[in-house]
């Protein structure tokens, strides 16, 4: 089990690399995360939903995605509130004290026992299960009844290695801290350190290593480069773009280029959607936030302004009329600008989002944007589902493949509006259903569909940039990217980390 002194230590990556270090060597082997917290989330192929970082884990392992990757998913819709997904299917929405307080006992029984039982399964079907931690195991006031780090270590009875991240400073102190916070059963579980992301002269950092290992009789199994260009879908914090790679040669000046914003709300989700513009190098790409608009108080001129999705639509867009966004984006669309809106975006470009049944928030209706004809009611029945089909715009086509997860259905307030998406699925005795999906507005300044993923279609990404007013972009395949990606973290791992003595651990 890979743990970490704090969140983003790099545990996420170390498992994905060490998955394809295994899948590499035709070792069975799959990811584990027995309780994640987050808002990027994938659709299973079992019609459930699990964190992005273990669906990134399954590609590595040459796995599909499946709900046994991550048993338990909170996803928190409010500061102090989550929604609850167990095996994949939200079981309900609890306040944090519900999940991690004194009163979280009968949570954390239904919990374990949910997690044991995926654990259980995995550890029937494959050889080697890697699993992640969450956040610190040194979290000493979330220690009782703990299921996501040394708490279920202790059950699962699993070697731990800790990885700390030497880029941020202190790594001696995080790593003999976290350390001497532990139990004693639980410090005769780790079986050495991880330091990631270092840069320098090894030997300067050589004595630092030889201090730690003595003080702690632990081996550091490992220094992990820095590495730069790493482009690896977001477990859930929002890297601040762009992403364009270094090796890359600069484009000359008459290229053409595509400014996109995309707004972020408190409560974003899915911005691994945006992952393939981040990387591409014709997109000048910006995350207008409240940090970015406390430097300045306008947006950039943009070409293109993206509406994401959200976890808590009517707080978001509540949040979207507080700081003024709405105005602006009245005014980009005034200027001929093209705005997007995805899943909860384009619920938020409606007319009305009512929410009777207080799936999201309090109970209650709010009016929205008002840019399109649709309205939006949340059900207690969430949709997940991994879609197909094509994308037509300016008379041209594209096949896509992508998801929906989401809780609300909207319904069409006018006729004869243009829907650019066909879902194509497959009924009974193989006869192909087509369900449209989306919206474009009759000026042809809006598109609006409930489909993510759809930038990771190279063709569809294209089309769609041409529609924005990008004729000439460039082809990206983040699927092939990944991939790529991948592979060289493996090289990395194996050529830094101590595999004799992990593969020892595995065995
Ligand atoms: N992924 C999303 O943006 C979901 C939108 C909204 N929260 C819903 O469930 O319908």
């Amino acid at each position: 089990m890979v743990q970490g002194t704090m969140s983003d230590a790099g545990k996420s990556t170390l498992v994905a690399g060490l998955c394809r270090v295994l899948a590499r060597q035709h070792i069975k082997v799959a990811p584990f995360k027995p309780q994640n917290m987050a808002l990027n989330s994938a659709v299973t192929i079992d019609g459930g939903e699990i964190g992005r970082a273990q669906a990134l884990q399954a590609i590595a392992c040459n796995l599909p995605p499946h709900t046994d990757f991550n048993p338990v998913l909170l996803k928190p819709s409010s500061d102090t509130g989550a929604q609850v997904i167990v095996h994949g299917k939200a079981l309900t929405t609890l306040e944090a004290k519900a999940f991690f307080g004194p009163q979280s006992k009968s949570y954390k029984t239904l919990a374990l026992a949910a997690v044991m039982q995926s654990y259980q399964r995995l550890q029937q079907q494959y050889s080697v299960v890697v699993i992640e931690g969450a956040g610190s195991p040194a979290e000493i006031n979330l220690r009782q009844g703990d299921i996501a780090n040394m708490g279920f270590a202790e059950v699962a009875d699993c070697p731990v290695i800790i990885i700390a991240d030497i880029d941020k400073g202190g790594v001696f102190a995080h790593l003999v801290g976290t350390l001497t916070l532990l139990s004693p059963s639980e410090q005769a579980r780790v079986k050495g350190f991880v330091i990631n992301r270092f840069r320098g002269d090894i030997s300067l950092l050589q004595p630092g290593i030889d201090w730690l290992e003595q003080y702690t009789r632990k081996p550091v199994l490992g220094v992990l480069p820095y590495l730069h260009d790493l482009h690896l879908d977001a477990e859930d914090a929002l890297v601040d773009a762009p992403l364009h790679r270094t090796n890359t040669p600069p484009l000359p000046q008459q290229t053409p280029r595509l400014t996109v914003l995309v707004l972020v709300y408190p409560r974003i989700s899915n911005h691994t959607d945006f992952d393939p513009l981040r990387l591409h190098p014709q997109i000048d790409f910006h995350y207008v936030s409240m940090q970015s608009m406390a430097q300045s108080s306008d947006w950039p001129a943009a070409d293109l302004v993206i509406l994401p999705g959200s976890k808590n639509v009517r707080a978001d867009l509540a949040f979207m009329r507080q700081q003024g966004w709405h105005t602006k984006l009245n005014s980009h669309l005034r200027y001929g600008g093209k705005v997007i809106g995805i899943c909860g975006g384009y619920q938020m470009l409606g007319l009305l989002i009512d929410d009777p049944l207080g799936i999201e928030d309090s109970a209650g209706c709010s009016k929205g944007l008002g840019l399109l004809p649709v309205n939006t009611v949340l059900k207690a029945n969430k949709t997940l589902t991994q879609v197909r089909g094509h994308l037509r715009l300016q008379g041209h086509q594209a096949e896509f493949c992508g998801y929906e997860i989401h809780c609300g259905e909207s319904s069409l307030t006018q006729p004869d509006v243009t829907q650019p998406i066909v879902i194509e699925q497959i009924a009974e005795q193989g006869l192909t259903v087509a369900t449209p999906d989306g919206l474009v507005s009759d000026d042809q300044q809006i598109l609006a569909t409930y489909i993510h993923g759809l930038f990771d279609n190279p063709q569809a990404c294209q089309l769609i940039l041409s529609w924005a007013g990008l004729t000439q972009a460039q082809h990206i395949d983040i699927n092939q990217i990944r991939e790529q990606q991948l592979e060289r973290l493996a090289d990395v791992l194996e050529a830094h980390l101590d595999m004799n003595t992990l593969k020892g651990l595995i065995a």
